[in-house]
């Protein structure tokens, strides 16, 4: 299979899926969610991979979310806001396989949310959390919000979404949004670790207890897809492309003049 905006290997077992797009900070446009989504596929039901592990290329970034040089009201490609978000995040949950997610730098945004969904998240020293959708005029209205709230609890769920602070390795272990972090120099060899552990459990088992965890949260994917209509129509107002604006024009957004 040929990727241009990701990177496909098998590591003894182990598929490392990489965004390859470190220009801009591993940030998404449509065809990396595609490639995305054919990647998990791939991994997912191939009999020789037992892990799967989702990184971003480069030092800088794991994943910034949606490419904001793509993003003109709506993004540059297929789905209902532009980028087939549902369907990737559907992707990652649904591969019968534990999907790691190995963040090395920032994971803001739509990164951050694939973070989240991924079953597992370790970190480097050097890793920095975040969401900034209220400050630049985005939001997601599905995973992003309501499985963060299972993953970290609502109080902090909604200081994240409503503040848009940053956080770092240490304090995302500490609220239950990655499982360990390391110094940098050993994250790989550490992700390879416990995905090497991981492929000699029982792969039958662990599908079954991935199908298990999800249930208790499968109906947000119903949620997801009925907000990305409310997403589309929100990305199409003044108010939404002002934050967008602002990011590119490096300044404050001001969004209270919007306000009807
Ligand atoms: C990540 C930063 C905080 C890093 O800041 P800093 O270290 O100062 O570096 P910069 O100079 O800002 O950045 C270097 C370089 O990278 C470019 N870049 C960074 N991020 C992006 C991006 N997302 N898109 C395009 N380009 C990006 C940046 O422009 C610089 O390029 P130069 O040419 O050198 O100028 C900071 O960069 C930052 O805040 N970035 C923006 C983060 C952002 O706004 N991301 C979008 C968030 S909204 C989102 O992802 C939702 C969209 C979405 O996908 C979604 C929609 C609906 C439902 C669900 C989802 C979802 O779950 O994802």
């Amino acid at each position: 299979m040929d990727f241009q905006d990701i990177t496909y290997e098998n590591r003894n077992g182990v598929a490392w899926i990489t965004i390859n797009r470190p220009e801009k900070m591993n940030a998404f446009r449509g065809t990396t969610c595609d490639e995305l989504i054919k990647a998990f596929n791939k991994a997912g039901y191939d009999k020789h991979i037992g892990c799967i592990v989702l990184a971003g290329a480069g030092e800088r970034a794991f994943c910034t979310g949606g490419d904001q040089s793509a993003h003109d009201g709506n993004y540059d490609g297929r789905g209902t806001i532009g980028l087939p978000m549902e369907e990737l995040h559907d992707a990652i949950r649904n591969v019968p396989k534990p999907v790691i997610a190995r963040v090395q730098g920032y994971a803001i945004g739509g990164g951050n949310v694939l973070a989240t969904i991924c079953d597992l998240t370790i970190c480097s020293d050097k890793a920095i959390f975040g969401q900034v959708g209220p400050k630049m005029g985005s939001v997601d209205p599905g995973y992003g919000t309501a499985f963060l709230a299972r993953v970290v609890g609502e109080k902090k769920a909604r200081e994240i979404w409503y503040l848009n602070k940053r956080y770092s390795g240490e304090e995302a272990v500490a609220m239950g949004l990655a499982n360990k972090c390391v110094p940098h120099d050993e994250l790989d060899t550490e992700v390879q670790a416990w995905a090497e552990e991981i492929c000699e459990r029982s792969p039958t088992a662990l599908a079954i207890a991935k199908r298990s965890f999800n249930m208790d949260t499968a109906h947000q994917a119903g949620i997801a897809g009925m907000g990305m209509y409310a997403l589309k129509l929100y990305y199409d107002t003044d108010e939404s492309r002002e934050g967008v604006k602002a990011l590119q024009e490096k300044r404050k957004p001001e969004f209270r003049k919007f306000v009807k």
